[in-house]
Formats: structure tokens, sequence, C-alpha cells
């Protein structure tokens, strides 16, 4: 598989914080990437040097071949922040709507998925006539993933899109991320929840602004010795092991 993103030293500094000190990262296209790490370790001001919207101090990010922020990638890279950003005086269906207007998707390529397409993939198709703002917290998170799912990205970028959600929830909208990537989509997917390592195809693990490993669940099991996730990270975390490197 080759690159879909590229991170070369890049240092980010917000505030008084470095936020990301001196990261080198290769995320592998087609696979679901998650990014994992404590609060302030970084997440999402590394999605947004993905995204292109983050000042940066040093370094450089390449994503599908062209600079982070690149004209050529807006229609390629979908976005799901922490805060949904639809417009609740609107239903499901006519946000959807205005935002493909926004990308100029249309529907009459077949190329790309519309309105429509987006609404089955999430499950959201019964809710299509109810205002955004009457919708459960799940269902709400769901419309966010469906606007980014406007026009078939290349890459999906979601930053917590399972915090605050039940067990049943978090499965049923992973099984979509797993979906989605079947069909060639990149997903990078940040959490705070080690349990949603498992799902995730490479980990990269955070901490203050340094990647403290880049590997998948079972290489970090075996090199820890630890049986799960949460605890495996809390032994890396803590300095029980050296810096796992380099690519799986
Ligand atoms: N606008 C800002 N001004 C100053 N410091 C900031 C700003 N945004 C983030 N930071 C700091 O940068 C560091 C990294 O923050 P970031 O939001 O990337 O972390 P995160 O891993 O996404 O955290 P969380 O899981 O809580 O969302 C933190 O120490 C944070 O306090």
């Amino acid at each position: 598989m080759g690159g879909a993103v590229e991170v070369r030293g890049l240092r980010v500094v917000r505030g008084r914080t470095t936020a990301l000190a001196g990261v080198d990262l290769d995320v592998a296209a087609g696979a679901v990437t998650g990014l994992l790490g404590p609060s302030g370790s970084g997440k999402t001001t590394l999605m947004r040097c993905v995204l292109g919207v983050q000042r940066v101090a040093a370094g450089r990010v390449t994503v599908l071949g062209h600079p982070a922020g690149s004209r050529e990638l807006r229609r390629r890279i979908g976005y799901v922040t922490q805060a949904p950003s639809v417009y609740p005086d609107l239903t499901v269906e006519e946000n959807l709507r205005y935002f493909a207007r926004v990308l100029g998707v249309d529907g009459r390529s077949r190329a790309v998925t519309t309105a429509a397409e987006a609404l089955d993939v999430v499950g959201l198709a019964p809710q299509r006539r109810q205002l955004v703002g009457t919708l459960s917290g799940g269902q709400l998170s769901r419309v966010s993933l469906a606007a980014a799912l406007l026009g078939s990205p290349d890459l999906l970028v979601l930053d917590e899109p399972t915090v605050g959600l039940d067990p049943v929830l978090r499965e049923s909208l992973w099984a979509t991320f797993r979906d989605i990537a079947a069909t060639g989509t990149t997903l990078l997917v940040s959490s705070h929840v080690m349990d949603e390592a498992a799902r995730c195809d490479e980990l990269v693990l955070l901490r203050e602004g340094h990647v403290l490993a880049h590997t998948t669940l079972p290489e970090l099991l075996a090199r820890t010795g630890q049986s799960d996730g949460e605890r495996a990270f809390l032994h890396l975390v803590r300095g029980g092991d050296a810096p796992v490197r380099g690519r799986p």
C-alpha cells in the first residue's frame, strides 16, 4: 500500500504549547489508521495539519501527493470535527443537499456519492425529513459523517467520531467505517479510547506531541507483553518499553 499522508519533521506551536514536536509519519492508503493518545497529546492538531488549516512552525505534510491545504485536495478529503457542523433548523436531507451544492456534487456523475447514497451508508434514510435539531446524539454524528462522504473522498479524517456514544452506536459506527474503508477510502480516525484500537489496521500512538509508536494492535500487545490495548498503551506511556519504531 502506498502512502496517503506523508508527514516530515512536523512542529507546531499553539499558544505556549509545543503541540507537535517533530512528527514523522506515513499513513497507509486504503487502511484505517487510528490516532490514539491522551487528551492534549496533539491528535486534533495533527489532523488540522493534514487538512492544511494549521499554521506550522516547521516540517511538511503531503496528502495524496499534494501539499496539505492545496486546492486540488478540497473535494478529495472529508473531515468530521468533534463538534457537529450541520444546521439544526434544516432537515437531514436539506443539510446534505446544501453541502452537496457547496461541493458541486450534483449526482450526475456516477463516480461520486450523492446525498441519498450518503444517507443510506450511515443508515439515516428513515430520518431524512427530520429536523437535525431533533435528532439523537448518535444520529447527529451520523449526519456529519454523511456530509463528509459526499463526493466520495479518497481520505476521510474523523476527529473522535464516537465520543459520547453508547457501545451499541459505537459498534455500528465502526462497522460503517469498515464498510467505507472496504471501498478503498483511507480513514484517519482519532480516539482516546484504546479499545477502539482493535478496529484499526494500524495504530499511531501520540504522547505530548511525539509519535510514541506506529504499529498494529497484535504487535503492540506482543511487544509490551500486555493483554489489552489500554494496558499496552499505559505501559508505553509510562516508559515500560523502548518506543516501537517503524511501520508495520
Ligand atoms: N488554540 C489553542 N491555543 C493554545 N493551545 C492550544 C490550542 N489548541 C490546542 N492547544 C494545545 O495544544 C496541545 C494539543 O492539543 P490537541 O487539541 O491537538 O490535543 P488532542 O490530543 O486532540 O486532545 P483531545 O483528546 O482532548 O481533543 C494541548 O496541550 C492543547 O492545550
